[in-house]
């Protein structure tokens, strides 16, 4: 109950496997960074949960009704995405009027509320806002919805960071006030450490991890120094990925942390979340 289940969903184009045999829950009441490399499945993914298309197999739910064509379901799931779904030639206030006729959800007071702090000049038309202001207006109207479930594939995309940053700031502030399900699908990592509270990574097609960022941060970290002091640390500990220079070497470890010993010669540092997410999907892209 209360939450998207994702059960078995295989979506194939031609010869391509986008998603394969994926299985896993998004729970209600968390924030989730939707982690991928490029090609790995994510708007697939988020395609299918916001019905946009169809599995091959498998299938998706939402507070246990299947998210397929049902209308109950509709209403409790909003995504923002790349697509342009909104008329070019109508003003930014009447895309509030008409969208407040047909989701009951929608807070027109909020989305105004949002777009003067943005700075978006609900006078304009869509077509004439600049890319980044055509994305806030979209990121506008999803704040605005009054959902349990909200997806942004790539929210901030022509943002500059001082409008990603009070993006950031409004999500956490929204989400603080009335908790949902907030589902970010971002290439930005670092951007969004500290807002997400797990992380499902996803890749070629496969969920590769789940897991808190709490527990990632804390069973992630690196040892550097000479490289044979950090391959005596590291024998028979759980190596996801190097870096060299040198005679010197980095080593990504995951597992529990046990002080170096004095005189290893190795020097034991957090790994941030980004480094992280390169290192386990590091070998090979699409
Ligand atoms: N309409 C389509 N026709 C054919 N192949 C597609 C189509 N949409 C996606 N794919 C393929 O499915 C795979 C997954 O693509 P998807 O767009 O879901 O990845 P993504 O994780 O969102 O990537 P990105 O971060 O680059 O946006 C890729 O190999 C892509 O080329």
């Amino acid at each position: 109950m209360n939450a998207i289940q994702i059960k078995n969903v295989t979506k194939r184009y031609h010869d391509v496997t986008a998603l394969d045999d994926v299985s896993f829950t998004f729970e209600h009441g968390k924030i989730y960074g939707f982690l991928g490399r490029n090609g790995a499945g994510k708007s697939t993914l988020i395609n299918i949960i916001a019905n946009r298309i169809f599995t091959d197999e498998g299938e998706v739910l939402i507070d246990d009704m299947p998210a397929k064509e049902n209308m109950d379901v509709h209403e409790k799931i909003f995504c923002m995405s790349e697509e342009d779904l909104y008329a070019d030639g109508i003003k930014v206030k009447d895309h509030f009027k008409w969208i407040d006729c047909f989701y009951e959800s929608f807070d027109r007071k909020k989305a105004f509320e949002i777009a003067e702090r943005f700075g978006l000049n609900t006078g304009k038309k869509f077509k004439q806002l600049s890319k980044g202001y055509q994305s806030i207006f979209k990121l506008t109207v999803a704040m605005a919805l009054n959902v349990p479930y909200v997806i942004f594939d790539e929210p901030v995309l022509g943002l500059d960071a001082n409008h990603r940053e009070l993006f950031y700031d409004l999500l956490l502030r929204e989400y603080e006030n009335n908790e949902r399900t907030i589902i970010i699908a971002t290439h930005l990592i670092e951007e969004v450490a500290n807002l997400i509270e797990e992380v499902v990574l996803i890749d070629k097609g496969k969920v590769l991890l789940q897991e808190s960022v709490e527990n990632l941060l804390e069973t992630g970290y690196s040892v550097s120094g000479m490289a044979n002091n950090v391959d005596a640390y590291c024998d028979g500990k759980n190596v996801i990925g190097y870096d060299e220079l040198g005679g010197m070497k980095i080593a990504y470890v995951l597992g529990e942390r046990f002080p170096a010993p004095q005189g290893s010669g190795v020097q034991l540092s957090a790994m941030n979340l980004q480094k992280l997410f390169v290192k386990l999907t590091e070998k090979g892209g699409n």
